[in-house]
């Protein structure tokens, strides 16, 4: 509805939910009629002085000052309860009150006081839903009633979840509190219902231009007024207008906040703060992932916003830090960093989001191949209806004509971004592939998206608005049976709801939006392209790219006219669009911490969702991407891409459990009934305690604690050997060319599987890296005290589940050849003629596949050269 178009009754809404008091609503209107504008501007300029009396001059100065010294005294802040009760007088000689589409007055709600009756009420966004106590309200506090209340009038659900009650009572009780709640599951709410309670303040901190945008639009059309404040905000009216206490929730960026805190603190004076929240706090810590050093600054807030700095505060101005990613130690990070309250509430609720099914997916393949590999399922999904066989004749064609480069490009060097240099393989035309439809036409006329764009970079999330695009259109409402029972209950009993879920996971996963994360965003090009060529309808989406097309990604992607965004990390944060059905991580994330954030934008409207891991090369250790970090922080980045490596690996464990054991919370379910591992089923168990204990010994041995008199391993490391640290601290590689070499019944074991095995081990606390620097996988290992007992237990068995690329190394078995085995091949006259052969033939090959270039008869190489091909 456009402003000018407003009745009486709409405007004295629009109002009361920015917040105004009901008496100078109704003082304003009949002041100066049904203008919202013109409400608002004589409620500020004169009208306000009711409020003004209560709550003292806006001006006035703060802290210690003279004038608040004098009203702090009688002008003393009120409780949250004291301000639900009386901060809005019931005023029943209003000719407002008598119309029904009108907000009641908050204490006669607050009484539970039928009204009428709820059929009467016409059915409009303001409709006043009437607070008598149903047989589910008995035993509710009022605040409760009033929530209730609110959060069906404006955002349509019956509910609070057992969390946002916890979240509302803590801040009810004035405390800080650090809310870790599932991606999707509804945080917001827990700083957006305050502001509406009480009609004071609630200053929302988060990270992204675009999602604060996003959160403005999506509380506009929910009938809350809010704005956000930062680099992003075009409109410089919106900064004063929010310090003079117009909108009920403000955004803004944690640089911008740290510049307002003195206006801040003349709003919490006038219209009052009723909270601070802090929004994706994991950017607090340096443990976990998306650090944003500005988020450390924040502990500004608790000192400034006390009752010790601001004496007309009764009490701290509550914190409420919020978060889907956190693990304990990220937790503890947290509550110091930003000096939170000793006695903060901490409100944990499950990680686990029951609908969706994980999976990590493995292949050996490194050549363009493997995108026809990786994505032919996905191609074949979205192609179904136009006969996928075509769609493959195409694919397989395609890949045979495919240039040498565009290969390259695509084998999994994600992990070396630095590697991929071919600019050329992508033409201009090519790279338009992943655009969408309307940015397509346009940068084919200015050349938008040519290969300048394709710097082979990953996105840093460095600053507030590096990924400042938003449409504001992830607002849409579940319409689906929510199967997130885990918030509704605390003891989740999955066996009663084994039924519903094995027909989850027997169901097919429908067509529907699909978002593929890759970390380089020559990538995100390459794979939108590979798809598009197939028929998918695809665009890419990147930092580098410009803000029309991401805008216009967003938006097709939103209306379903884009089936995959391939994207790095940049798509993403809070985005909530209901319906995607499958995140698929071509590449490994950085961090367990980055995965769940990133996997959990699947199934938010409680429908099956996928989330797939799936890497192109097992052999190939993941290595971090580039990004400015200090030496401490590399160390705990290496140990997040460890932990992420170990999830892939682990092959006998449920996915669902041993992400929501990461963020240290207990597995009640004990199984998802969903995953990869659960529906297959653990890989069988082997006994290996002879290679344990040839593992254990070669690394004792080259690490000189060979105690024992029975060792068989003999070292071949001569010593005196040059390099101390090859001495003292074994390089795992050449240790296991060493057992292979010595140990002839273990030659199929090639390096991977050893590899596996040394992971075991060390998860198992018997071996430990000797290196001071992080690894993702042990490179010097070291036995450690239980290593030394485990080899004292000569009898006992060690079964050992195999891990992944255990099992790949056993599926493809390689015969193994020393270097010294190679050599001496040479001297044997029948190998050495063997070899010759099979040389001569590769080079007479090579000819017809190479161009043949004329020697240039100047040189005396060239001369050489032709006399070499006459003679041939
Ligand atoms: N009490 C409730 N009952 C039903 N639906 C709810 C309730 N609270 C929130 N929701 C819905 O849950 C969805 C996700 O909410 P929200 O964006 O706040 O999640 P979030 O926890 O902040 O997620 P993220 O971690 O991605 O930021 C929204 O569509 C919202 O309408
Ligand atoms: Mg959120």
């Amino acid at each position: 509805m456009e402003r000018g178009k407003m009745t009486s009754d709409q405007v004295v809404a629009e109002l009361i939910g920015m917040g105004f008091e009901f008496d100078d609503v109704k003082e304003a209107i009949k002041a100066v009629g049904p203008s919202l504008d013109d409400a608002v501007e004589f409620i500020l300029n004169g009208c306000c002085r009711k409020s003004r009396n209560v709550l003292g001059s806006s001006t006035s100065s703060l802290g210690g000052s003279t004038s608040s010294k004098k009203s702090a005294g009688k002008m003393r802040q009120l409780s949250i309860i004291e301000h639900l009760q009386c901060g809005r007088k019931p005023n029943k000689s209003s000719k407002f009150t008598n119309e029904p589409h009108l907000v009641m007055p908050s204490s006669e709600r607050l009484l539970g006081t039928a009204l009428g009756s709820k059929e009467s009420l016409p059915e409009t966004s303001n409709a006043i839903i009437p607070c008598y106590k149903d047989e589910d309200d008995i035993g509710r506090s009022d605040w409760e009633m009033e929530v209730k209340h609110i959060l069906k009038k404006h955002f349509g659900h019956s509910f609070l979840k057992p969390f946002q009650k916890e979240a509302l009572a803590a801040w009810i009780a004035h405390k800080d509190s650090l809310v870790l709640a599932a991606t999707g599951s509804g945080k917001s709410l827990c700083f957006q219902i305050p502001a509406l309670l009480t009609g004071k303040v609630v200053v929302v901190i988060s990270p992204l231009i675009s999602l604060m945008h996003d959160q403005c639009l999506m509380l506009a059309k929910h009938g809350v007024s809010a704005c956000f404040l930062g680099s992003g905000q075009i409109d410089k009216s919106v900064e004063e207008k929010a310090m003079n206490g117009i909108y009920g929730i403000i955004y803004v960026c944690p640089e911008t906040v740290l510049r307002l805190i003195r206006s801040l603190q003349r709003l919490a004076e006038s219209r009052g703060i009723a909270l601070f929240a802090i929004d994706e706090v994991h950017c607090v810590s340096k443990w976990g992932h998306d650090f944003r050093p500005d988020y450390r600054r924040l502990s500004i807030l608790r000192e400034s916003f006390s009752t010790e700095n601001l004496k007309f505060l009764k009490f701290d101005i509550p914190l409420m830090a919020l978060t889907a990613t956190a693990t304990i130690r990220v937790r503890d990070d947290i509550l110091k960093s930003l000096c939170m309250s000793m006695d903060s509430k901490i409100i944990v609720t499950s990680f686990f989001r029951p609908n969706l099914r994980f999976s990590v997916k493995h292949s050996r393949t490194s050549s363009l191949s493997s995108y026809e590999k990786d994505f032919h399922e996905l191609i074949e999904i979205f192609t179904r209806k136009k006969k996928f066989g075509k769609a493959h004749q195409l694919m397989s064609k395609n890949l045979e004509h495919a240039p040498d480069n565009m290969s390259r490009t695509a084998t999994c060097d994600m992990f070396e971004p630095d590697t991929i240099d071919d600019d050329d393989a992508f033409s201009e035309s090519d790279s338009e592939v992943g655009m969408s439809n309307e940015c397509r036409s346009a940068s084919s006329k200015d050349k938008k998206l040519s290969v300048e764009y394709l710097e082979d970079e990953c996105d840093v999330f460095q600053d507030t608005d590096d990924l400042d695009v938003s449409c504001g259109e992830f607002s849409g409402q579940s319409t689906a049976k929510i199967l997130n029972e885990s918030d509704s209950t605390d003891a989740y009993d999955l066996q009663s709801r084994s039924e519903e879920r094995l027909k989850l996971q027997l169901g097919p996963l429908e067509e529907g939006p699909t978002i593929i994360y890759v970390p380089t965003r020559k990538e995100t090009l390459s794979v939108a392209k590979f798809l598009s060529r197939f028929g998918v309808k695809s665009a890419a989406y990147n930092a580098k790219l410009p803000k029309a097309h991401l805008r216009q990604v967003h938006k097709e992607f939103h209306d379903n006219i884009l089936q995959v965004v391939v994207a790095t990390i940049a798509f993403g944060m809070g985005i909530n669009k209901l319906n995607v059905r499958r995140i698929i991580h071509y590449g490994w994330p950085q961090s367990l911490e980055a995965y769940y954030q990133e996997a959990g934008r699947a199934g938010r409207d409680g429908k099956l969702a996928d989330c797939a891991v799936l890497y192109a090369n097992l052999t190939r250790i993941p290595t971090l991407l580039p990004s400015q970090r200090s030496e401490e922080q590399t160390k705990q980045a290496y140990k997040m891409l460890s932990d992420c490596f170990r999830y892939g690996m682990r092959a006998s464990s449920c996915r669902a459990k041993m992400l929501v054991e990461y963020f240290g919370q207990e597995f009640v379910q004990k199984k998802c009934f969903l995953c990869d591992i659960c529906t297959k089923g653990p890989p069988e168990a082997h006994n290996l305690k002879k290679e344990v204990t040839i593992l254990m010994q070669a690394i004792m041995s080259h690490n000189g604690q060979n105690r024992f008199q029975d060792v068989s391993y003999n070292d071949a490391i001569e010593p005196g050997v040059s390099c101390r640290r090859f001495v003292e601290k074994s390089n795992f590689k050449r240790l296991i060319s060493t057992i292979r070499e010595q140990h002839h019944e273990f030659i199929s074991c090639d390096f991977l599987w050893w590899r596996g095995l040394a992971r075991v081990l060390e998860d198992k606390g018997f071996i430990k890296d000797g290196d001071d620097k992080a690894h993702v996988q042990i490179k010097f290992p070291e036995p450690t005290e239980s290593g030394l007992q485990l080899l004292r237990s000569e009898n006992r068995p060690f079964y050992v589940y195999p891990e992944a690329d255990m099992m790949l190394s056993m599926r493809n078995r390689k015969p193994y050849s020393s270097f010294a085995e190679w050599g001496k091949g040479w001297a044997d006259p029948e190998i050495r003629r063997q070899r010759l052969e099979r040389k001569r033939e590769r080079s007479w090959k090579r000819p017809k596949e190479r161009k043949m270039v004329k020697p240039d008869m100047k040189t005396v190489r060239g001369r050489l050269v032709a006399k070499i091909l006459k003679r041939r």
